[in-house]
């Protein structure tokens, strides 16, 4: 879960406003630098809060990491790295403008390195914006789990992992029972808050190096790497007994309770992952056809 959980990135969607406001902060940034170099060009005056030892907390991309990027996305790898060469680009920006503002030439080796800073900063800025839209169109937008196409890629990575070092993988699929029923008698919303209910809790209780994401509708992919099959079963018993006893609340603040019923293998190394996910699904058939809240193994 290290890669999707909620921890990582916190999902709603506040983070893509966060990453349209990112956008417009960026669009903002590109007009500060024709602005400003407008300014020293065409002997026009600058802004005065460029001159400010805090411009970089003042422009509208400072507003937005101060607030929005802090929010959320605070623990990303380039976000502090980011900070820096923006607040290195707008001291250097106000060197240019002491020497322009006091009427002296503007140092070309000053011009050199500000506008080193500043493409460095542009380019930085949209790999970090490319790297979270990665990120949260890679989740599942209700359950915080990863989605389908954060799953391929995960399996992709895991079976040549498996391939290479020889330590199996397994994956499981989790279908909730009667699923329809809880929408039916308790409505929509209260189907959605046990959907988040359950990924939490399988999150929960599953260790750091496992995955999990939203297959679809009310089934999951659970990950389970240098695992063997024996485990594996035991493993996700536990889960499954586990699920069983969780107190899932409704919109109306009652609680209710749900069963899953669990198809588990190997991710087979010599065949597509597909096979291997279609194998797994026709165990998950036989455990709702054995009665369900049950786990069946895919030999
Ligand atoms: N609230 C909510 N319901 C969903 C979502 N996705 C799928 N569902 C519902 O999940 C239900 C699945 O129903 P079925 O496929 O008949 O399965 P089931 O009732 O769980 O029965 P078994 O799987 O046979 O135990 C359907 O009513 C879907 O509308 C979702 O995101 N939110």
């Amino acid at each position: 879960m290290e890669r999707f959980s909620i921890e990582s990135v916190q999902i709603t969607s506040q983070s893509f406003t966060a990453l349209e406001n990112l956008n417009v902060a960026m669009g903002h940034h590109a007009n500060w630098l024709k602005d400003f170099i407008r300014g020293l060009l065409c002997n026009e005056d600058h802004h005065e809060r460029d001159l400010d030892e805090n411009a970089h907390h003042l422009c509208q991309f400072g507003q937005w990491y101060d607030g929005d990027g802090r929010l959320l996305f605070r623990n990303e790898p380039l976000f502090e790295d980011l900070e820096d060469r923006h607040k290195t680009m707008h001291d250097a920006a106000r060197v240019l403008m002491r020497a322009h503002r006091a009427g002296q030439p503007v140092n070309p080796q000053d011009y050199d390195r500000f506008m080193d800073l500043a493409i460095n900063f542009q380019m930085e800025a949209r790999q970090f914006q490319y790297t979270l839209l990665q990120r949260v169109c890679a989740i599942d937008q209700l359950t915080g789990t990863g989605n389908r196409y954060a799953m391929f890629h995960r399996l992709i990575e895991e079976k040549e992992r498996a391939g290479r070092t020889e330590h199996p993988c397994v994956i499981a699929l989790m279908d909730l029972d009667r699923f329809k029923q809880v929408n039916d008698e308790h409505g929509h919303i209260t189907g959605d808050l046990a959907l988040k209910s359950v990924s939490d809790f399988l999150v929960r209780s599953l260790r750091k190096y496992d995955s999990i994401f939203r297959f679809g509708g009310e089934e999951f992919l659970i990950c389970l790497p240098n695992t063997d099959l024996k485990t594996a079963e035991k493993r996700l018993n536990h889960l499954r007994e586990g699920l069983a006893e969780l107190d899932i609340p409704t919109s109306n603040g009652q609680t209710i309770r749900m069963t899953g019923s669990f198809g588990v293998g190997y991710l087979r190394s010599g065949f597509p992952i597909q096979d291997s996910i279609q194998h797994v699904d026709e165990a998950l058939y036989k455990a709702k056809e054995n009665g369900r809240n049950r786990v069946e193994v895919a030999l």
